[in-house]
């Protein structure tokens, strides 16, 4: 019989109505009881343990590298891990969790875009879809996936697309790994191999995310680094395109040594050095290109690089290596 961790961290999908507003009001006994009246447990048993009790847009890195320390406590005991979380900062949750994970255990987050005590709560549905993941044996050594409304998503490149809906999650221009519904589980593609790029006890340097729009100015940008931030990601126009002060700025920074990358504001498709004054200034100025990373996703990824140089040039080669081994940049031929 395989054996299941399920460490519950909040979210939605463990909160419930109060005077002020949605609020954590469950843990994760009382989320493992609504599964498991889905479609029950058969050939598996479950662990409980409470991690935390947040929302997740109040969750801080700190916060998610000690979920990280627990999942990997967890999967020296267990055939799989499944952790409940927020849908709001979940792709970056699990994000860097797959930057962390260093074992063949398969790890599944889920949560709801329902409340525990909705009339018709969708957490119950996804929290069995993904217990049911992670306790078919063919979910070993897939890493770190999102499993949400039927789908098992690769945690690189997920992106919470929908603010309400059920289907919270799409991971754009990526195979969905599985699908998981009553019948059982239907494999679909291989998921892709996460090198582990960080330690879930070392806290990463602050990197922060700036964003582009309409004349975007450098102000913002500046301040980060003034602030503290040791590297900054651009999410920028299209195919990866600042303004051009932004371009200036970000040149001056990685002449000096602070490292940037590069990342999209929409939704979909890599970023590319196209064109003079932007994307292909930054490229030449020794920028990283984040592929088709969200913004989010990317400024983790340059923070994980942090923790083994502060050379701008080492931390380039460390984040393009990862992303051609994810498939999120072409290899270099
Ligand atoms: N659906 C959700 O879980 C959203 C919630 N605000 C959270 O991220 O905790």
């Amino acid at each position: 019989m395989r054996t299941l961790a399920l460490l519950s961290t909040g979210g939605t999908i463990a909160t419930t109505a109060g005077e002020q507003g949605l609020a954590v009001g469950v843990g994760a006994d009382d989320l493992l009881s609504a599964a498991e009246r889905v479609w029950g447990f058969g050939g598996v048993r479950v662990q409980t343990r409470e991690v935390h009790r947040l929302v997740s847009f109040a969750e801080s890195v700190g916060d998610v590298l000690a979920l990280a320390r627990a999942v990997r406590e967890a999967a020296r005991e267990v055939d799989g891990v499944v952790v409940t979380h927020g849908t709001d900062t979940m792709e970056e949750a699990a994000f860097l969790l797959a930057l962390t994970h260093d074992s063949p255990v398969p790890v599944a987050f889920t949560g709801a875009q329902r409340p525990y005590d909705d009339p018709a709560p969708d957490g119950p549905r996804n929290l069995a879809a993904a217990l049911r993941w992670v306790g078919d044996p063919r979910s070993d050594g897939t890493g770190v996936n999102v499993v949400f409304d039927g789908d098992v998503l690769p945690a690189v490149g997920t992106r919470k697309v929908d603010t309400l809906g059920l289907k919270a999650f799409r991971a754009p221009g990526r195979a969905p790994v599985a699908a998981v519904d009553a019948d059982g589980v239907r494999l679909y593609a291989q998921a892709p191999k996460v090198p582990t790029l960080m330690r879930p006890d070392l806290e990463p340097p602050r990197v922060d995310v700036v964003a582009q729009y309409l004349g975007a100015d450098a102000t913002a940008l500046r301040a980060s680094v003034t602030a503290g931030a040791r590297g900054v990601v651009v999410a920028g126009f299209g195919a990866g395109n600042p303004t051009p002060e932004t371009t200036r700025t970000c040149v001056e920074l990685l002449d000096s040594g602070v490292p940037v990358g590069l990342a999209s504001r929409v939704g979909s498709g890599p970023v590319s050095g196209l064109y003079a004054e932007g994307g292909a200034e930054l490229m030449r100025a020794g920028a990283v290109l984040m592929g088709d990373l969200s913004p989010w996703q990317a400024r983790l990824l340059l923070a994980a690089a942090l923790t083994h140089t502060d050379s701008a040039s080492g931390v380039t080669e460390r984040c393009r290596t990862w992303l051609a081994a994810v498939g999120a940049v072409p290899e270099r031929g």
